[in-house]
């Protein structure tokens, strides 16, 4: 979905939502504020009424005020005091709430039915679980038990990442969700599916002759897929720990990036036609087999002490509420494979880690050289095309190509033709949390993971994991701040290529052509 796309959407239909999880950390800096935005766009219907679900007491004041805080700390748009402050705020409720106390929920359906009464909401209950994935099952059992799915209209269930540790976990969760909700009423969070440059994607792709019929092993040599952060583990060193960079980043927002990468296109652009496309690419990839193809194709590394902006950052081992013998990994790249006829033979190599010397969210495809160099003869070395899709913090694309030096007989030089989509006044994208709260409100599942998604990509990646199991103490280390350990950048040189610089970086032998 386009931004034009996103402003062109209908407003969603009345609807409770219930955020459990209400006094969280994904509530406070994604999940307010993106109702905010909404809101403020005109894309939220009057007849909405949200409940924040939590353990801790609020009064009604005190939730509103966290809401506030939440807005003017981490929204697009500044709350503005005053009545339409007011107006918004009052569709606010809290309820103080142990999600296993089934008792509970019968107050909560007496305290949602007032609300449906009280703005004319014809039943339609949407419940986002932003708790701890180990919470899930119960909750959807007890909003059966609890009589909370006894509305007329329709009830949608948001699960947050991560969908399981492993296929086993994920399997028996999927199984506890579905003696509630049918599939089509389960919306799994990507978040990164929701960014704007990940839906442009498919619009490059599909909506450029210039770039779809080159899209192949005929002409692509090898896709490089980088999710870099600065920040480390803050604070969620508890979960982050357990999960590590694999499970974290790896089984969700880089497999579903490389599906939007290398899927087919879909016969019409409808919810399930996109996904099978996508699930069809995770079934292609070529597992590791053994534990030794895992070691030669996969990298993983932890974080030590580094510098960074005049600072010196703590090494993983030290953060809070890590495991000070922890052997986590931070970091891991992979080169994988899309075995099927568009893909055969063209490496995507994926990398992610914390503390590395950038944040970037960046696809790089590489093309392959020109069948014959021309200009050998004069000593000119041709650089491979490229096509750079910038996610995030950046948003926009730009393409790298060979171009004649001005005024001289025949120099070539390298020439990047940028266009910034983020740059540009009066574009100020909708955060990925504001299109999925419309979209699964609007029953529109197309940027949420489907069940078969899940499995299949937690079946990729148990292999890795079940193979690093085996010698947990063989990870390497890299210094907070850098671009993580040498090995990464050997898994592309023993092919032949080499990590692109990424945003924040640019090439200066290249000439930039900027929007
Ligand atoms: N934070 C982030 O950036 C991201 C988070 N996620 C996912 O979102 C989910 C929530 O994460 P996050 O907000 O960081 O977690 P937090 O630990 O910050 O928040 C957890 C929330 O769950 C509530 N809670 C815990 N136990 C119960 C219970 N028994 N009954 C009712 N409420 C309960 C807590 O409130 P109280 O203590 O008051 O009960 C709190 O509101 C997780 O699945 C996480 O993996 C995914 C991507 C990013
Ligand atoms: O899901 C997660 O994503 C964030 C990074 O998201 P971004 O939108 O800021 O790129 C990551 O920090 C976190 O560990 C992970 O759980």
């Amino acid at each position: 979905m386009t931004e034009q796309q996103m402003n062109n959407k209908p407003k969603t239909p009345g609807t409770v939502f219930f955020l459990f999880g209400a006094t969280g950390d994904l509530a406070r800096r994604k999940l307010f504020p993106a109702l905010y935005s909404l809101y403020r766009e005109g894309k939220l219907s009057e007849d909405f009424a949200v409940i924040g679900v939590a353990r801790r007491p609020r009064t009604q004041d005190e939730f509103r005020d966290d809401i506030y805080q939440s807005i003017q700390e981490f929204c697009r748009y500044k709350a503005q005091e005053g009545e339409q402050w007011t107006a918004f705020a009052d569709h606010f409720e809290y309820k103080s709430l142990d999600i296993n106390n089934v008792e509970g929920y019968h107050e909560l359906r007496e305290q949602t039915e007032s609300l449906e009464e009280r703005y004319g909401i014809p039943g339609n209950r949407l419940f986002y679980l932003a708790l701890a994935p180990e919470l899930f099952g119960s909750v959807s059992l007890n909003l059966q038990k609890g009589g909370m799915l006894d509305s007329k209209g329709w009830h949608r269930l948001v699960i947050e990442k991560p969908f399981g540790y492993n296929l086993e976990s994920a399997q028996k969760l999927n199984e506890e969700l579905n003696q509630v909700f049918k599939e089509e009423e389960i919306f799994r969070i990507d978040h990164y599916l929701g960014k704007e440059m990940v839906q442009n994607i498919e619009v490059l792709r599909f909506g450029n002759a210039l770039f779809e019929p080159l899209w192949n092993n005929k002409h692509i040599a090898n896709v490089q897929i980088t999710l870099s952060e600065t920040v480390g583990v803050e604070e969620r060193g508890g979960y982050y720990d357990h999960a590590g960079a694999l499970r974290d980043m790896g089984q969700n927002h880089m497999l579903q990036m490389l599906t939007m990468i290398a899927m087919e296109p879909p016969s019409r652009l409808l919810p399930e036609d996109i996904r099978d496309e996508k699930v069809k690419v995770l079934r292609s990839l070529r597992p590791y087999a053994t534990s030794n193809e895992v070691k030669n194709n996969v990298v993983r590394a932890q974080y030590t002490q580094g510098q960074a902006g005049g600072k010196t950052l703590p090494g993983y081992r030290e953060e809070d509420k890590v495991d000070p013998a922890s052997n986590t990994e931070t970091f891991f790249s992979a080169k994988v494979m899309v075995d099927n006829f568009r893909w055969a033979g063209v490496p995507f190599y994926i990398r992610t880690g914390k503390r590395l010397p950038v944040k970037t969210t960046e696809v790089v495809v590489e093309f392959q050289n020109m069948p014959t160099n021309v200009y050998l003869g004069q000593r000119h070395t041709l650089e491979p095309n490229l096509l750079v899709i910038r996610v995030n913090p950046m948003e926009g694309i730009y393409i790298k190509i060979n171009a004649k030096k001005p005024g001289t007989e025949s120099q070539i030089e390298p020439l990047a033709m940028e266009f910034c989509q983020s740059c540009l006044i009066g574009i100020n994208s909708p955060e990925a949390y504001e299109r999925l709260i419309h979209d699964a409100a609007e029953g529109d599942s197309t940027y949420f993971t489907r069940w078969d998604e899940v499995a299949t990509a937690w079946a990729f990646i148990d292999k890795i994991a079940r193979a690093w199991s085996e010698n947990p103490g063989d990870i390497n280390h890299y210094p907070a701040g850098t671009w993580g350990p040498k090995e990464a950048s050997d898994l592309l040189e023993q092919d032949g290529f080499h990590w692109w610089p990424v945003n924040g970086q640019e090439e200066d032998n290249v000439i930039w052509i900027k929007s």
